[in-house]
């Protein structure tokens, strides 16, 4: 999995179009969604997360946590991103992992928006250019670690 962390005044989408023959179905509110003060994650969840996508979502869940309890964010967009590698998850799978990321962190007591799956969006993005504004992480599971 390869996470874009950026730390933002907000973030906001609109819907444009499918990119997947099957995307997400979603309500019409869901067409365009917004959060100010917001840790924004874009991710692209890999074929290797296949192996174990419960270890990847746990190690997701913990370094966005990190990531959050530095910049103070209490707000966290969860988008999807498969712009960040070139060795994709199917995305039955992706979307999975990030619905279940996007759970784990609401469980922990954030506010937490998810940007539909399988779609082309238009997004504006306001990073805040602090230091830690812009972070990147990959996370690998162990047996797809090559031995
Ligand atoms: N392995 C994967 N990880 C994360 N997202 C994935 C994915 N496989 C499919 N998607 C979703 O389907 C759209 C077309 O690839 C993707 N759309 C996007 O990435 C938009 N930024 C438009 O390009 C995404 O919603």
């Amino acid at each position: 999995m390869r996470m874009l962390l950026i730390h933002a005044d907000y973030l906001e989408y609109e819907i444009r179009d499918k990119a997947l023959k099957n995307p997400e179905p979603i309500s019409d509110e869901q067409r365009k969604g917004r959060l100010d003060e917001v840790l924004a994650v874009f991710i692209s969840v890999e074929k290797v997360d296949e192996t174990n996508p419960e270890e990847v979502v746990e190690e997701a869940v913990t370094e966005i946590e990190d990531v959050a309890k530095q910049v103070k964010a209490e707000r966290i967009f969860v988008y999807p991103f498969a712009h960040l590698s070139s060795e994709l998850a199917k995305p039955d799978v992706a979307l999975e992992v990030l619905k279940k990321i996007e759970e784990k962190l609401k469980e922990k007591g954030y506010e937490v928006k998810r940007a539909p799956f399988g779609y082309y969006k238009a997004f504006k993005l306001s990073c805040k250019g602090h230091p830690l504004a812009e972070l990147s992480r990959t996370i690998v599971p162990e047996e797809g670690v090559s031995k």
